[in-house]
């Protein structure tokens, strides 16, 4: 430990954010940490951005500096170097206790390799494969939430957050591993590795100090902790049943091909839609060269990491959506109207994707209501960043690059600048789907995989999933807003934000703190207003 926090003063001493401007740390075990998590959205570092210009440093953990920038270029080059910029040891170290050691967790050549398998399950055409699963599972969700409006006498009272976590849990597990949870099934009984994956995402969004002190100290992760034993016991379960998926879909192969005999089985000739299949055919098919194969380790490490990655980001989106909306009725009229002039109940990709207006607002959600609100990184070797913004250090010294040393971590702030005044205009913090219809220069100029935000992040770890959430959102909105009136069910002044990975709403007034949204849920009918 001690070694440790020797190595973290000595390079602190010589790092160059040493110069930076840049706020105290409020707690010398923290830093600033405790603040950030404590405040709402962004909110603290945009203060600091007033009060110290665009680029500057905050404390982490034990004292250490870490570069803050709002500069775009500055930023792009982060993004773009992603084997010069990784996630920090400790990151990784808690994802691969969480999620294995699956594609967020991997960096450089093995990084590249599991990318380079799994795009093609992320495309444009396979998306359009998966809409009826999309739409289908909206549609169990209204017809759930239609019986709960018909049991009660005006609008039904629901959380919806735990409703839609279950529609996007449902469709993860059937479009990425064709693995049916039938988390909707209200009547179902508890599904095992619904169970198990519940343990390891409430585990992800615990910040406590004994996990960061493991991430940081090796030699402490051999003491188990009660958190420890509940993640072991998840993932042996995750791993038996991801096991099992396995051996399932490549004892499906072997038969259809009588491979079992010696037969040779092709690439092209292996059929499925969903994400497993892909891996199976990357990890099977005797034409691909044995060392471009993946292994059965690395299949299986993809199990959690998509199920946790895809799976409440969408259903947090989507809860922010309607929350936008309840507080803007004149919106979620508008995009009614619009959504209800599509015939069918059942649209296709290419329909959904045509609605304009639904379009406007899923982007003006994800900018606003960014799931994922930030991220970092650490410098792999000494380096400058280009910057747009000349900027000042604490000397005075004027500087047109940031200088950084190997071993500095880097906040990428992806609120901060889908929330950026001088990039969005004044009204940037306000939600208004009509800013979409004519953008700012400056925009095109954010790093971003998708829709000039950093929502999805960008450069070659860009969310591999973006187009996949996009769709889903679209079906789900599609199908409720057509379906329902919704109304905050607590003034909106009770409800907040918490920010660990995903940012979530919570209740000001509930002593137990918990995530939820709860909103006052009325079938539509085409005169009713909310009584
Ligand atoms: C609104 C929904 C979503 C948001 C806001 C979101 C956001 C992000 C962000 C910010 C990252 C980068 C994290 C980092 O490197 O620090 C990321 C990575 C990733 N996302 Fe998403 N995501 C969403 C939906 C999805 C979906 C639906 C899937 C899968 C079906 C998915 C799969 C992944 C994976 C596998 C990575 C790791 C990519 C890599 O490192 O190469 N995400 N996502």
């Amino acid at each position: 430990g001690c070694w440790k926090l020797g190595q973290r003063v000595w390079h602190n001493l010589r790092s160059p954010l040493r110069a930076l401007p840049g706020p105290k740390g409020t707690s010398w075990l923290y830093g600033n940490l405790k603040d950030i998590f404590n405040a709402e959205n962004s909110v603290l570092h945009e203060q600091w951005v007033g009060q110290y210009g665009t680029t500057l440093k905050y404390k982490g953990f034990f004292f250490s500096d870490r570069l803050f920038t709002m500069d775009t270029r500055a930023l792009n080059h982060v993004l773009t170097h992603s084997s010069d910029y990784q996630k920090p040891s400790q990151v990784r170290y808690n994802l691969s206790r969480i999620l294995g050691e699956g594609v967020l967790f991997v960096e450089g050549a093995q990084h590249r390799q599991q990318r380079r398998i799994m795009n093609p399950a992320f495309g444009p055409a396979q998306i359009r494969a998966l809409t009826d699963i999309f739409i289908s599972k909206s549609i169990k969700l209204r017809d759930v939430w239609s019986t709960m409006t018909v049991a009660s006498e005006h609008a039904a009272r629901i959380d919806i957050m735990p409703w839609l976590s279950k529609m996007t849990l449902d469709v993860i597990g059937l479009a990425g591993f064709n693995y049916e949870f039938d988390a909707l099934n209200a009547t179902g009984k508890p599904n095992e590795l619904n169970q198990a994956f519940s343990v390891m995402f409430s585990a992800s969004q615990q910040i406590s100090i004994i996990p960061m002190l493991k991430a940081w100290i090796p030699l402490l992760r051999w003491i188990p902790t009660d958190r420890d034993r509940k993640i072991d016991a998840a993932q042996k379960t995750m791993g038996r049943i991801g096991s099992q998926l396995l051996h399932d879909a490549k004892a499906a192969v072997l038969s259809s091909h009588g491979a079992e005999k010696g037969g040779s089985i092709e690439k092209s000739s292996l059929q499925g839609r969903d994400l497993l299949s892909l891996l199976v055919r990357a990890n099977m098919a005797t034409d691909i060269p044995e060392n471009q194969r993946i292994s059965d380790e690395d299949v299986l490490a993809q199990v959690p990491t998509f199920l946790v990655a895809g799976h409440e980001t969408t259903s947090t989106a989507t809860t922010w959506a309607l929350y936008a909306l309840c507080l803007r009725p004149d919106i979620q009229t508008k995009l009614r109207e619009e959504l209800l002039t599509v015939e069918t109940e059942t649209p296709s990709m290419d329909e959904l994707v045509a609605l304009s207006y639904l379009d406007a607002v899923v982007r003006e959600t994800l900018r606003l209501h960014a799931p994922v609100p930030s991220t970092v990184r650490i410098a792999m070797k000494d380096d400058i960043l280009p910057v747009d913004t000349p900027f000042t250090d604490k000397y005075g010294v004027v500087h047109d690059g940031i200088k950084v040393s190997k071993g500095d971590p880097i906040f990428i702030p992806i609120l901060a600048i889908n929330r950026s005044e001088a990039i969005w205009g004044t009204d940037a913090k306000e939600f208004n789907p009509d800013r979409w219809a004519s953008l700012p220069e400056v925009a095109s100029q954010v790093p971003g995989v998708w829709g000039h935000l950093m929502t999805f992040l960008g450069g070659p770890r860009a969310c591999i999933g973006y187009r996949f959430s996009l769709v889903e959102m679209k079906a789900l909105l599609f199908t409720l807003v057509r379906a329902f009136e919704f109304e905050l069910a607590v003034p909106a002044s009770d409800v907040g934000k918490r920010s660990t990975i995903v940012q979530r709403p919570f209740l000001r007034s509930d002593p137990e703190n918990k995530s939820q949204l709860p909103l006052l849920v009325k079938p539509y009918r085409k005169t009713s207003g909310l009584s």
